[in-house]
């Protein structure tokens, strides 16, 4: 995104104690066509979650390891259990990118082995949750956004009360580590950008040590 709003924003912010977003990091332009080949090959896809629902948001994994939800719970394995192959590998501009952003907040030697790939169409959100999965919470979680703007909520170490908001736009990079590696987070109802109607879609990439 690179308009007169995105200008006025300081290109690395600390938008909560150890939450940091650095704006209009990324160039969504090629990260979409190594998203498009990804998913060529580990298309997007609703799991079932612990409790016998559907996870809303579409979702596919690249990389050693790859997030997964059924009715056993929620874990990292690394194979495709659509294909029961290995998943995609990381696109070479997905690692670079997760690792210079880490790198930029004070997280050298960041190499994500798991990048998780979720699809938001309009009207859907993702409820709080913590991303606790990973074994090593000494590395950060690295969450590049792509395409329709979102507002990402974070709690605090509590899943209730009321949230800080911030609004994320294409290209931004959020990096959250350290004393806040455990938050609850969310993300809030997609809505249509007036600016850009044609937007449809929002893909959030987040990239993890979970190995
Ligand atoms: O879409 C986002 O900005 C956050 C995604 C997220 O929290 C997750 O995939 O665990
Ligand atoms: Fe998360």
């Amino acid at each position: 995104m690179s308009d007169l709003f995105s200008q006025l924003r300081s290109p690395q912010e600390e938008i909560y104690p150890e939450v940091f977003v650095l704006a209009d990091f990324a160039d969504t332009g090629s990260l979409r066509e190594a998203v498009s080949s990804v998913i060529r090959k580990a298309p997007f896809r609703k799991m079932m979650t612990p409790i016998g629902h559907y996870t809303g948001i579409p979702l596919t994994n690249c990389g050693k390891f790859g997030w997964v939800s059924d009715i056993h719970g929620y874990r990292y394995l690394s194979k495709d259990p659509q294909t029961n192959g290995p998943w995609p590998a990381m696109p070479e501009i997905f690692s670079t990118l997760a690792s210079s952003a880490a790198e930029q907040v004070g997280y050298p030697g960041f190499k994500p082995d798991a990048c998780l790939i979720n699809c938001y169409e309009l009207g859907t959100k993702l409820n709080a949750h913590q991303d606790k999965n990973e074994k090593d919470f000494s590395w950060p979680i690295v969450s590049v956004s792509i395409g329709l703007p979102a507002v990402f909520q974070i709690f605090g170490k509590k899943r209730e009360g009321k949230p800080f908001n911030y609004q994320l736009h294409d290209g931004d990079v959020m990096v959250w580590g350290g004393k806040s590696r455990l938050i609850y987070h969310g993300v809030k109802t997609i809505k249509p950008d007036n600016q850009n109607p044609s937007l449809q879609q929002r893909i959030n990439l987040t990239f993890r040590k979970a190995g």
